[in-house]
């Protein structure tokens, strides 16, 4: 892997008439990171997303993806690159496969639309307009299409909107997988619970400026780490609770009624408490966690109490 960066953004600005949606951003995302890009309603994420992939030229500044220039090389880029954009219309006619067909085409790729489909958990409806499914399957489609041809670098903007539970669990597993293949993924949501339980690094912007950028485990470390969550599972089972509680970072487990969780643990152990109980074919219905702290420290930043160092 080359030290190239895979984004990188120059002191860009972005205005619209009277509005600065980005003040002189700078940010690079090196290549092999998971990197979270948060930010409240209205900072600049979209606006930053659609310069990098040119659908929106810069004010001032240069980004360049992989090396190449974001403006005059985005045919280039995008054959590297997949995404899964924050609020995409299938095409309502075309069925599932059609739909992989197309962008296996389109990429000049050979993946076989069949094993995409079953990846992401739809292939049972790979044959039905895409019109009628669900906001879920909708986005499971559109992740099978961000995986077409193995891009190296992978921009999810806002990729949880419409899973289940089970479905964002899902997702963060192909999103691991896709990562230990070697693709640097580049994740943007306004939710920090989602961007914390996956990314190596994370930039927080306000008001179209990076105030914070640093590792999950340094933001953690600015806080008390140890967060509540809980589990609403089909049935509590003797097995299902040694399992949570043999996961590392658990300091203890409660049962609340027959169908519920109450875990005590370290911020990071989350997911891997979800898949114990998977594991022992105890199904998870819902989950919650309260993590005041690094919420806080998350808001603290957002609402521009806190600036970065
Ligand atoms: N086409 C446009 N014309 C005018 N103003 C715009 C345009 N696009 C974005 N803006 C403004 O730029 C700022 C940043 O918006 P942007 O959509 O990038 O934020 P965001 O972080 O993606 O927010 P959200 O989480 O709500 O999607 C906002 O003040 C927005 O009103």
């Amino acid at each position: 892997m080359s030290n190239t960066p895979a984004i990188q953004f120059d002191d860009v600005t972005k205005q619209f008439g009277d509005v600065t949606a980005l003040h002189g951003l700078d940010l690079t995302v090196e290549q092999g990171e998971i990197y979270g890009f948060l930010g409240p309603n209205g900072a600049g994420k979209s606006t930053a997303i659609n310069i990098l992939l040119d659908f929106l030229p810069p004010t001032a500044g240069d980004v360049t993806v992989l090396g190449h220039d974001a403006q005059a090389e985005s045919a280039t880029i995008r054959e590297h690159i997949g995404v899964l954009p924050d609020a995409f219309r299938p095409y309502e006619r075309l069925t599932g496969r059609q739909h992989l067909d197309f962008a296996i085409e389109s990429k000049n790729a050979d993946d076989d639309p069949e094993e995409l489909l079953d990846r992401v958990g739809i292939l049972g409806a790979a044959d039905r307009k895409a019109g009628g499914y669900s906001k879920g399957m909708t986005q499971r489609l559109v992740l099978a299409m961000a995986l077409v041809g193995n891009p190296e670098l992978i921009i999810l903007d806002e990729p949880s909107t419409g899973l289940d539970p089970n479905g964002a669990l899902e997702m963060r597993e192909i999103i691991l997988e896709e990562n230990r293949r070697g693709a640097t993924i580049f994740f943007s949501s306004h939710i920090l619970e989602q961007v914390e339980a996956i990314c190596d690094r994370v930039g927080i912007l306000r008001d179209g400026r990076l105030v914070a950028e640093n590792s999950i485990s340094d933001l953690q470390a600015q806080t008390n780490s140890e967060s509540v969550l809980t589990v609403a599972v089909s049935a509590v089972t003797d097995e299902s609770v040694a399992a949570v509680q043999s996961v590392d970072g658990v300091t203890n487990v409660q049962t609340t009624g027959a169908d519920e969780l109450v875990v005590k643990l370290d911020a990071n152990s989350k997911f891997s408490v979800l898949e114990a109980i998977d594991a022992t074919g105890v199904e998870v219905r819902d989950f919650d966690t309260d993590e005041e702290s690094l919420e806080d420290l998350f808001s603290a930043y957002t609402n521009g109490k806190v600036t970065a160092e």
